[in-house]
């Protein structure tokens, strides 16, 4: 059973970056606003992509890497759950599972390991953001040893499959 952790900047370190509004004080700032530059270096072509999640069972069965880039995660809309594990060899016992709500905006080191997000509601939606390309040519997707049923509100089936 995979624990759902609050997102926290350090909780989510080894994965990757937290955006919130940062603590060194702006670059720029008026009555108006205030401005941080360049919270994240991204260089190279990039894409923004519309990612609409469907809600399905919290069962973890896979995970994906992208060997080649960043991946920002931008939750527009619901609740989510969103699994990941530290790059390199893929550890089952090393995933963690962090709860992002909307307006969280995470952004995954390359080669870090993830699932698409589980949405707690009918659907969920994000910007996807990583270099341009990422989908067609550097998407490594593989199985896991075994499904992780992930602690959250069960659904029926999830019930009757652990027992609960
Ligand atoms: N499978 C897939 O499309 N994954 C990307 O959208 C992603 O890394 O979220």
């Amino acid at each position: 059973m995979l624990n759902v952790n609050p997102l926290s900047e350090q909780s989510f370190r080894p994965f990757g970056k937290v955006l919130r509004t940062p603590e060194r004080p702006p670059d720029g700032s008026s009555e108006a606003h205030n401005y941080w530059d360049r919270e994240l270096e991204w260089t190279g072509s990039t894409s923004v992509n519309y990612l609409a999640i469907k809600q399905r069972d919290l069962l973890l069965s896979q995970m994906e890497r992208h060997r080649d880039t960043r991946e920002m995660l931008l939750l527009l809309q619901g609740t989510c759950y969103l699994a990941v594990a530290p790059a390199g060899v893929l550890a089952a016992d090393k995933i963690a599972v962090f709860e992002l709500k909307p307006g969280d905006a995470v952004c995954l080191d390359a080669g870090v390991w993830h699932d698409l997000p589980f949405s707690r509601q009918d659907s969920a939606a994000f910007l996807v953001i990583y270099k341009d390309g990422t989908a067609q040519h550097d998407l490594e997707l593989v199985p896991l040893p075994a499904t992780e049923a992930i602690a959250g509100a069960l659904s029926g089936a999830e019930s009757n499959l652990l027992g609960a």
